[in-house]
């Protein structure tokens, strides 16, 4: 109890005197560190009040006793000093920054989350390493496959088009009995289904459902543990979120032992012809594959990296893809919304009845509806380590914020994202299609836009490490919405709970610890669905 009640009064007073001086005209002209949050257990922190299982919920918590307007604070989390950024000049610096990294942040997920040993995170990052006969350090390996293959037009324009043609091919099995056919479903959990199938075969190839055909409800049951499991929590607390990560882990790992027997670690090569092909599927994918082998990685940290890369793959894009569906389905929302965007989408049917990528992109509603589907649903913690102390400017253009090294920055995305003084008229927590779209003063037509968001929303992250599937990414969800769109007409039934019963209230957001992307939603849509007659 002494103990406590010491680290209590100490804790108080430290952060009583770190605001006054952080908050007195003394403070513009000398850099300062962030006021430190008061807390009880030593070690500990304020871990339990940060990892809450609402999202959002610390934040009203924090502020209650903090003011908002100081830009930053720092808290003790099990140990760790962590900077909380909620000053967007102050996130804008540390993107641009090129010192603060993601290293340790990435070592966790493959540790914690992807079960890899520590010494084969080592080597698969080789972050200290000099260059092979490639020429090439790891890092930089590492670096051309995000470039080469997930952000060049060329890579991205293939992933897509082979995006487009599974789901459409999936599409094409539904109501094949007529005009008159219909079905009641679930409109998320039927759209997981399709979606899944056709972000999987595309980047990762067919066979790997082939060879693991549960892939897709154990990789979901995995999605909704992944959280525990990086915040250390330990086993005989989590058991449940251990052994559904094995059971995953050894279908990947069955995945590629099959494979290995058949083509003996024969990669077709990414800068071949080929596109696409049945094994490893995309040439992101088939890069990824190479470099494993070149690291000499076990099969079982194969994977556990490539468990990673569906994550990133299919955590974001799905659920995003759903809420945009069900807002523009919303029976109490907008009622010309569901008009108003397919006038927009014909325009980007092609005689085929296939959808323009290039097209869809520049609608300017659609785009505006996919922006807001981020702004209200994606929750990231993005997270740096910092390696030498920098220095940060605060909105006020004045005072300067001093971060220590050996301290992790982490810019939540939820605050920027849901600002009140930013998101008026209708206010932050409402969903509002055209929140993202002006009246272009030349053409006095109305035209997409993310003026005046800067610092303020980034669902994607920021700098140098920011998302680099960002692009595909926002192809997929759009083509799916768009294609399912023009493919079927859809009659609101009711709303579902996450039991699947019968309720009043639109989806709300899952429980689950902050952080981790798009949020998952707490229930469903029931729809009835016929095909759209053209
Ligand atoms: C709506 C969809 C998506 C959202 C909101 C999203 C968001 C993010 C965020 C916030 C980060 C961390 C960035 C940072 O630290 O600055 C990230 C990293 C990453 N994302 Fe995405 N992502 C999405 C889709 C995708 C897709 C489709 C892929 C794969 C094709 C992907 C692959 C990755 C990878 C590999 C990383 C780690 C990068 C690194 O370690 O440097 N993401 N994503």
């Amino acid at each position: 109890a002494a103990v406590l009640a010491w680290t209590y009064l100490y804790t108080n007073l430290r952060y009583r005197l770190s605001l006054r001086h952080y908050t007195s005209a003394f403070a513009s002209t000398k850099p300062q560190p962030p006021p430190h949050i008061p807390y009880t257990v030593p070690f500990l922190g304020s871990a339990l009040q940060f990892l809450t299982r609402r999202p959002g919920e610390y934040w009203p918590h924090l502020f209650k006793t903090h003011p908002r307007s100081t830009g930053a604070c720092t808290i003790l989390l099990g140990g760790q000093t962590t900077h909380l950024l909620f000053s967007p000049s102050a996130i804008l610096a540390l993107f641009k920054a090129r010192g603060p990294t993601r290293d340790g942040f990435n070592q966790d997920i493959l540790e914690k989350c992807m079960g890899i040993k520590r010494r084969e995170a080592l080597r698969y990052y080789a972050l200290k390493e000099g260059a092979d006969d490639t020429g090439l350090t790891p890092l930089q390996q590492q670096e051309r496959i995000n470039d080469q293959y997930l952000l060049k037009t060329s890579a991205v324009d293939e992933m897509t088009s082979k995006f487009t043609e599974v789901l459409r091919a999936e599409l094409e099995t539904e109501l094949t009995g007529g005009d008159d056919e219909i079905k009641e479903v679930g409109l998320y959990a039927w759209l997981q289904e399709h979606m899944f199938k056709a972000s999987t075969t595309a980047f990762m190839g067919s066979r790997i459902l082939e060879i693991y055909p549960e892939l897709r409800e154990e990789f979901f049951d995995f999605d909704r543990v992944m959280l525990s499991l990086l915040m250390g929590i330990p086993k005989f607390i989590i058991p449940d979120a251990h052994e559904v990560r094995t059971k995953v882990l050894d279908g990947m790992e069955r995945f590629h032992l099959k494979i290995d027997e058949e083509r003996k670690g024969k990669v077709v090569d990414p800068d071949g012809d080929i596109n696409w092909e049945p094994t490893f599927g995309s040439r992101a994918n088939r890069a990824r594959q190479v470099y494993y082998e070149r690291r000499g990685l076990e099969t079982r940290t194969r994977a556990g990296l490539d468990l990673g890369m569906l994550f990133g793959l299919s955590s974001n894009a799905i659920p995003a893809s759903g809420w945009m569906l069900m807002h523009i389905l919303d029976p109490n929302g907008d009622k010309t919304l569901l008009g108003r965007v397919m006038d927009e989408l014909v325009t980007a049917r092609s005689q085929d009845g296939s959808v323009d990528i290039a097209t869809l992109c520049a609608l300017p509603l659609l785009h505006s509806i996919f922006h807001e589907t981020l702004r209200l649903y994606v929750d990231v913690f993005v997270t740096r380590q910092l390696k030498d102390d920098i220095v940060v400017p605060l909105d006020d253009g004045k005072r300067r914020l001093l971060l220590k090294k050996s301290g992790v920055v982490i810019a939540p995305s939820w605050l920027g994202s849901r600002d009140e003084t930013r998101w008026l008229d209708p206010p932050p927590d409402v969903f509002y299609a055209e929140r993202f779209m002006r009246v272009d003063q030349d053409t006095g037509r109305q035209a997409f836009t993310t003026s005046g968001t800067a610092g303020k929303f980034f669902p994607f992250g920021g700098g140098k490490t920011i998302c680099p599937g960002r692009v595909f990414a926002k192809q997929e969800v759009l083509g799916s919405v768009a294609m399912v769109l023009l493919s079927f007409d859809f009659e609101f039934v009711e709303f579902l709970n996450e039991q699947g019963k019968s309720t009043e209230r639109f989806p709300g957001l899952r429980e689950g610890y902050s952080g981790s992307g798009v949020i998952a939603m707490d229930g469903d849509m029931s729809v009835r669905m016929r095909r759209r007659k053209r």
